[in-house]
């Protein structure tokens, strides 16, 4: 398994238990604010968590977290810069030069101020930073809360070529008619759980 996780707790509560295969994009749906986006910030690493995740059967434990970060990365709906301009953010270069086309922003983008680009170019570009970093799995929150219909179907399309590399990939959604178009399997998250519904 590439992702396993086990009795997994932390402020959105749990125990939380799921699995994520190889080359698999699983969404995990919920009502708003149930904690979806704390359980992928538990599973990252970032906050306060106990249980047992495991990457190829490697503890998390067992490994920095610096590691760890490198081959789970989180990407929030509304992702943090740490630089002015984009393109400091994007190693490496050519890499992201490649997939700037795939989902639609142009070039030039690239040495704008990153304040100067829309909420849906910001939120393009984060995926092209997490993406170009080659993690063994994507936890992507909301990845097109931003997006008009055909970027999201452009940013579905670089998803599941990515799970055909290997990658896992985990998707929170809000929206149905994407969970059904990308998922290959899918759980919903209610107070307490997560469960594997049918798709
Ligand atoms: N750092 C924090 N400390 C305390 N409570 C928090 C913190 N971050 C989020 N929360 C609360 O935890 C709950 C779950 O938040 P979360 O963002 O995970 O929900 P969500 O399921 O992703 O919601 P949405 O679908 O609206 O994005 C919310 O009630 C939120 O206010």
């Amino acid at each position: 398994m590439l992702l396993d996780v086990s009795g997994l707790t932390g402020l959105p509560g749990g125990p939380y238990h799921f699995t994520l295969a190889a080359g698999e994009c699983v969404v995990i749906s919920g009502a708003s604010g149930i904690g979806k986006s704390l359980l992928l910030r538990m599973v990252a690493d970032l906050d306060e968590n106990h249980g047992d995740v495991s990457l190829h059967g490697v503890s998390r434990a067992s490994m920095p977290a610096p590691h760890w970060r490198r081959q789970v990365i989180y990407n929030p709906a509304e992702p943090g810069w740490w630089a002015e301009q984009v393109r400091p953010h994007m190693r490496p270069a050519e890499a992201a030069l490649a997939l700037l086309p795939r989902l639609g922003l142009q070039e030039k983008l690239l040495d704008a101020p990153v304040s100067q680009l829309s909420t849906g170019e910001r939120q393009r570009m984060a995926l092209i930073r997490a993406v170009i970093r080659e993690p063994r799995v994507l936890l992507l929150d909301e990845p097109s809360s931003a997006l008009d219909e055909a970027s999201t179907l452009r940013m579905e399309a670089l998803l599941a070529q990515l799970t055909t590399t290997g990658m896992g990939l985990v998707v929170v959604t809000h929206n149905e008619a994407q969970a059904r178009r990308i998922a290959h399997r899918r759980y919903v998250m209610t107070s307490g759980c997560l469960a594997e519904i049918i798709v």
